[in-house]
């Protein structure tokens, strides 16, 4: 079994809310590796960050998804940083992987002051612009389809990748 989709971008791009609808519009399992991390950790991603590092995360992370990609039929959603592993990038290489892409304005709007996301709790504005920058070519890299989403509301978004995929 694999995911039916596996959707990518940077932080507010929109993958865990358009990956639920998109998964309750075709009636199959969401799973996100934010929320499957958390549980085996048995803490939220800030403490995670806090107490063992980013790089354990990334080991958390890549390990996740290996597994996700391996037995979980449905959509899944990666968090924005999982596309800075090889390992991860090679392993979405057989998969259906849609971008989310979203430019900065949108973007910060969307995660405000990024509450539940350590990467951003100091200066969100020029860490996200940094970020963007330099993952932008990965996400195009592993993507199968991309959907812009600046300026564009949730049920349309959906619609459009339903669409996409449908072939
Ligand atoms: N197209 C959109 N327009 C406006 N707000 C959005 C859009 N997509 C997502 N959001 C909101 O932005 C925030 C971040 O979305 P989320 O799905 O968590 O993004 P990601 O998982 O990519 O970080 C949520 O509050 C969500 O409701
Ligand atoms: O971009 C990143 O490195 C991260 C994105 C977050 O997920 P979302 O992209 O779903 O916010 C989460 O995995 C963690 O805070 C790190
Ligand atoms: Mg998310």
């Amino acid at each position: 079994m694999a995911p039916v989709a596996v959707f990518v971008g940077v932080m507010g791009a929109g993958k865990t809310t358009i990956g639920q609808a998109v998964a309750a519009q075709w009636g199959v399992p969401f799973a996100d590796t934010d929320l499957i991390i958390e549980a085996r950790a048995g803490k939220p991603i800030p403490e995670i960050f806090v107490d063992d590092g980013e790089d354990v995360f990334r080991a958390l992370e890549r390990e996740t998804v290996a597994s996700s990609l391996e037995s979980f039929g449905g959509v899944l959603a990666l968090g924005g940083g999982a596309i800075l592993d090889e390992g991860t990038r090679k392993l979405l290489a057989a998969q259906t992987v849609v971008y989310l892409s979203v430019e900065l304005t949108d973007a910060i709007r969307r995660v405000g002051l990024g509450a539940g996301r350590p990467l951003l709790a100091m200066n969100p504005r020029a860490t996200l612009k940094y970020l963007l920058d330099q993952r932008r070519p990965l996400y195009q890299e592993v993507a199968t389809h991309t959907v812009l989403t600046d300026g564009r509301a949730e049920p349309e978004i959906t619609a459009e990748v339903i669409g996409l995929l449908r072939g």
